[in-house]
C-alpha cells in the first residue's frame, strides 16, 4: 500500500511538476528527489479527528471539512516562504491518500496587498512567530500579542510605552524579527502588556506598546481592546497588523481598519 501511495505522489508530482509534498502521517516517508514538508502534529490530529467523525466521506471531504484547514496549510506554508502549489500526502491507519493544492491562496493575495506598505519578508516573518506563539503559548499558556508593523513614524505618534521598551538601545540586528534567532526573545516580550511596533522591513523598535484608539470601529462580536485598538491603528496610518488572540488562540490580520484574513489556528 505505502509503494503504491509513493508511486501515486511521485505521478502526480511529474504531471503537475509540483516539487514539494506535506506527510500527513506519524511516519517519515521519502519520495526521492521531491521535497518533504512535514505537517505539524497539531494538523495531523486534526485530520485523524476528523476522519473519525466524517469517516462515511471520501478523503478529500474529509480533510475539507476541518473548519479553517485550507487557511492553515496556507499560512503554514507562505510562512516558510513556500508557494501554496503542493501535494498533500495523508499516511495515517484508516485514511491514506494524495491530492494537489493548487493556485493562489487568499493568504498570498493578502499578503501581496499588504506589500504596499511593508516589505513581504518582514510580514512572512512576522506571521511566522505569530504562529508559532499561538501554537506553542509560553510555558503551558496561552498568550496573545500582536505586531503592528510599517509607518513607525505615525504608530509611534498614536502610542504610548507602558512599560520599559526591552528593545531599546539594541542594535538592528537584534532587532530584526525576519532572523528566526530573535523568535525565543520575541516570544518571551509576547508575554507583555500591549503591542510590538516594527517599521516595515520588520526592525522591532518597542514593545509592551499601548495603542490609542481613534474613531469608530466595528468589528465582529467577542473581539475586545486588543483588537480594536490594531483595527484603529491600521485606519490611521499606513500600517499592518497581526494579531494572536489570547483568548482563542486565532490570529487576525488588519489593514486599512479591517480584518483582511483571519486564521482559525485554535481549531487545529
Ligand atoms: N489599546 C491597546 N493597545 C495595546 N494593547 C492593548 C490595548 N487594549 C488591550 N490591549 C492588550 O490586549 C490585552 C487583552 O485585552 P482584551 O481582552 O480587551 O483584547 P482582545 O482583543 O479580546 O484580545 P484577546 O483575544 O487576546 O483576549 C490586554 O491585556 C492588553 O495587553
Amino acid at each position: 500500500m505505502l509503494n503504491l501511495l509513493i508511486d501515486f505522489v511521485r505521478d502526480l508530482a511529474r504531471k503537475y511538476e509540483i516539487g514539494k509534498v506535506i506527510l500527513v502521517s506519524d511516519a517519515d516517508i521519502e519520495f526521492d528527489d521531491i521535497e518533504v514538508i512535514k505537517a505539524p502534529r497539531s494538523y495531523i490530529e486534526a485530520v485523524k479527528n476528523t476522519f473519525a467523525v466524517t469517516s462515511s466521506c471520501g478523503l478529500t471531504e474529509s480533510i475539507m471539512t476541518i473548519p479553517g484547514i485550507s487557511e492553515f496549510v496556507e499560512a503554514y506554508l507562505e510562512a516558510r516562504g513556500y508557494d501554496s502549489k503542493a501535494i498533500v500526502c495523508v499516511y495515517l491507519p484508516n485514511l491514506k491518500g494524495a491530492f494537489v493544492i493548487d493556485g493562489e491562496s487568499k493568504l498570498s493575495r493578502i499578503l501581496k496587498e499588504c506589500s504596499e506598505y511593508v516589505h513581504p519578508e518582514a510580514l512572512r516573518s512576522a506571521l511566522g512567530v505569530a504562529l508559532t506563539i499561538a501554537f506553542k503559548g509560553r510555558e503551558g499558556k496561552k498568550i496573545g500579542t500582536a505586531f503592528v508593523i510599517g509607518d513607525p513614524e505615525n504608530v509611534l505618534k498614536r502610542s504610548r510605552q507602558i512599560v520599559i521598551n526591552p528593545y531599546e538601545g539594541h542594535p538592528p540586528e537584534k532587532r530584526d524579527v525576519k532572523n528566526p534567532d530573535n523568535w525565543e526573545s520575541i516570544m518571551e516580550f509576547a508575554q507583555l502588556d500591549g503591542v510590538f511596533v516594527l517599521d516595515s522591513n520588520g526592525i522591532i523598535l518597542s514593545a509592551g506598546r499601548y495603542l490609542d484608539i481613534e474613531g469608530e470601529i466595528s468589528l465582529k462580536y467577542g473581539l475586545g481592546g486588543r483588537h480594536i485598538a490594531c483595527a484603529s491603528i491600521t485606519k490611521s496610518t499606513k500600517s499592518i497588523a497581526i494579531v494572536v488572540s489570547g483568548s482563542g488562540g486565532d490570529i487576525t490580520i488588519f489593514k486599512d481598519g479591517e480584518a483582511v484574513i483571519e486564521i482559525p489556528v485554535s481549531m487545529m
